[in-house]
């Protein structure tokens, strides 16, 4: 730091009263020119330490502002893909969509996996996961590379799961059948039908079998979750779905976004509009022979607005019906595959015992038969034990048995 310069002397001069009158206006002016020299030293230093300060304020200005850059330094979202192992990750940037390759730290290294959603900084390095509070895409999107689910484990609905391969699978797996028909595949597929037959299912036994991503968003949380938000998830499901391709959009309770329109226009009604108008523009604009299916799902088909059934939208309506009675004993059969389950076991009789029953109450069903072996310390399953569970489900009034044969769906 530069020192400062020393102040000049301050003139001192005296003048003796008796001198004459000449002699003394002389003295007084050669004091009074002294005093007006210092007088200039010390403006001219003035000066000088005016125009320090004025450059050392402009330091600290701008070292505050770099240090709140610094502080409130933004990071980027990015999306892992994959986690190569011995702590690297390739990471892709929203946005740009650039992939890196990039270290993780010992300190986050147990806490990133594939999918997550991470906050990098400039040089690509994990500052943060993404928790399901800042991540609103996390808790509303469910995103499965390759869905663990092929149609041998869907019972009971065969001709659906034909009719979806034609939607769906066809047009991914063999375009140019499409192309030298000259047609264009449907753009996306309605599935509807009471809950827990297997909507889901299907959607992701295609996933499977085409190797596509499979991007599940559940309608409901769209617009009930994140307020104000749903236009956004929207054009973020379809994006995260183009990040992916080949990749399948699996919008589960389209119905919540999707109703017909009401006359009260409360903000909440008009939220659900603009995240219905925001999925039609993204399906409009959409490429009908590419490399993403969208596919649908509800409970509710009487609810919905006809504006979503329209061409080039959901113009393929699939209806996934309760099982029937050889469905259901299909179903039985795929659930107490893995289990061990004793000779004297009647799939058929059990089939009969259970109707109304959804795919998933029979789910339910070959577990809870499964616990009444284990309390009477069997390792075998009998007959007894899925009467017994039958029973139970059937007097359990927190039973979704009861509820989902009577959801009203059409
Ligand atoms: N047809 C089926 N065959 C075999 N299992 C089934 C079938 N339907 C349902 N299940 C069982 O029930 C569970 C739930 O099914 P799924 O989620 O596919 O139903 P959904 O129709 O999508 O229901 P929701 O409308 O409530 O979302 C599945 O994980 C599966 O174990």
């Amino acid at each position: 730091m530069s020192r400062s310069p020393s102040l000049p002397d301050r003139p001192h001069r005296e003048i003796d009263p008796d001198l004459p009158d000449d002699e003394r206006i002389e003295a007084l002016r050669g004091h009074y020119a002294e005093l007006v020299d210092v007088h200039e030293q010390l403006s001219a230093q003035l000066d000088d330490a005016e125009e320090r300060r004025a450059s050392l304020r402009e330091r600290v200005d701008r070292v505050e502002r770099e240090n709140e850059t610094l502080k409130s330094s933004s990071l980027y979202i990015a999306t892992v893909e994959d986690v190569v192992g011995d702590g690297e990750v390739v990471v892709k940037q929203h946005g740009n969509n650039q992939e890196v390759l990039t270290e993780v730290s010992p300190r986050m290294a147990d806490r990133v996996g594939a999918g997550d959603r991470v906050a990098v900084d400039d040089s690509f390095a994990i500052q943060t996961v993404l928790d399901a509070e800042t991540d609103a895409r996390a808790q509303s999107m469910e995103i499965t590379e390759r869905p663990e689910v092929s149609y041998e484990d869907i019972g009971g609905i065969d001709q659906q799961i034909r009719e979806v391969r034609e939607a769906v699978e066809q047009p991914l797996s063999e375009p140019e059948v499409f192309e030298e028909v000259g047609i264009e595949p449907p753009s996306g597929v309605l599935l509807y039908g009471p809950p827990g037959t297997g909507k889901t299912m299907l959607a992701k036994a295609v996933a499977n079998k085409t190797d596509a991503t499979f991007v599940k968003m559940a309608g409901s949380e769209l617009v009930r979750k994140f307020i104000g938000e749903g236009s956004r998830l929207v054009r973020d499901l379809f994006e995260m779905a183009r990040e992916r391709e080949p990749a399948i959009i699996f919008i589960d309770e389209i119905d919540a976004i999707a109703t017909t329109r009401t006359e009260s226009k409360t903000s909440g009604d008009a939220e659900v509009q603009r995240t219905m108008m925001q999925l039609l523009a993204e399906m409009d604009g959409f490429e009908a022979r590419g490399e993403i299916r969208i596919i649908a799902a509800t409970n509710r088909f009487d609810m919905l607005d006809r504006a979503i059934l329209r061409p080039g939208r959901f113009d393929r309506l699939i209806e996934v019906p309760e099982p029937d009675r050889d469905g259901r004993e299909r179903i039985l059969q795929i659930h107490t595959r893995e289990m061990n389950v004793d000779n004297d076991v009647d799939f058929a009789a059990l089939a009969d015992d259970t109707e109304g029953y959804s795919g998933a109450d029979i789910e339910s069903l070959a577990t809870e038969a499964g616990m009444f072996a284990i309390r009477n310390e069997r390792n075998e399953v009998h007959h007894q034990d899925f009467l017994e569970a039958v029973d139970k489900i059937e007097n359990d009034d927190s039973s979704d048995v009861v509820t989902s044969a009577g959801y009203f769906y059409q």
